[in-house]
């Protein structure tokens, strides 16, 4: 009995030119990092720019993906959240170092729906709930006591009451126009393919020198 090729098997083998699905490809990737990785193989580098066209970059979480793409959530009033509502657009790398691979994607952003944020805020624990809402995400802080009574008033104001989710609190949503999967090799010579749409919306992929 022969085992059955994965997906990355298929990617690695050029004679292999039957068409590949990306997100398939990715949640393959993903289910290898979520086994292997000692924290947070969710973690993504988002990078954004500003009104200068000065990039940013700094880590979040991939807390929602599917075939529309890769979400994650924040503070619309933090520097990612003005700079994603004025230019909406992002680039995002995972890199898991425990299987040498790295994951890109470029795209257009859209805001996730009211309902998608209010489901996933409170999923979350009560108290990152409360700290989302006491936090002014990116703005100067004069102590961390300051923030702490903050958190102090809402929790015992809110008593056994829901925490509501901020209204400016919500999702982003990375609708990929490009992606890359990258595999480390011997010597730099890694391997790497770009996958982009073509005019039917195919994702068609090339590999690419490393
Ligand atoms: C592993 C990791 C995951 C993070 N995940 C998030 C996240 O999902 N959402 C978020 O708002 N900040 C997250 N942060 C904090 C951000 O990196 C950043 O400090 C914060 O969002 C402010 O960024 P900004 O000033 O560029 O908007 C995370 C930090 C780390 C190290
Ligand atoms: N917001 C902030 C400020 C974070 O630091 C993180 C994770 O570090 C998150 C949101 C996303 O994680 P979670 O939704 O699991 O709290």
């Amino acid at each position: 009995m022969t085992a059955e090729r994965t997906l990355t098997d298929r990617l690695l083998d050029d004679a292999d030119q039957a068409p590949i699905d990306p997100f398939d490809l990715f949640e393959e990737w993903f289910a290898a990092a979520r086994a292997s990785e000692p924290n947070d193989p969710h973690a993504m580098a988002i990078a954004t720019v500003d009104a200068d066209g000065l990039p940013d970059v700094r880590m979040v979480l991939l807390n929602a993906h599917d075939r529309r793409g890769f979400a994650f959530f924040t503070n619309f009033e933090s520097a990612k959240g003005r700079e994603l509502l004025a230019h909406p657009k992002a680039a995002f790398v995972m890199h898991w170092k425990s299987l040498r691979r790295q994951f890109r994607v470029r795209g257009a952003v859209e805001v996730v729906d009211a309902a998608e944020a209010d489901a996933y805020f409170h999923s979350r624990a009560r108290g990152s709930q409360i700290a989302s809402s006491a936090s002014e995400q990116s703005r100067p802080l004069k102590s961390r006591a300051e923030l702490m009574e903050r958190v102090d008033a809402l929790t015992k104001k809110l008593g056994e009451d829901e925490v509501p989710r901020p209204a400016h609190w919500s999702g982003f949503r990375i609708v990929p126009r490009e992606i890359e999967f990258w595999k480390d090799g011997e010597f730099r010579l890694h391997d790497r393919f770009l996958f982009t749409q073509d005019a039917a919306g195919d994702w068609r992929r090339r590999r690419l020198n490393p």
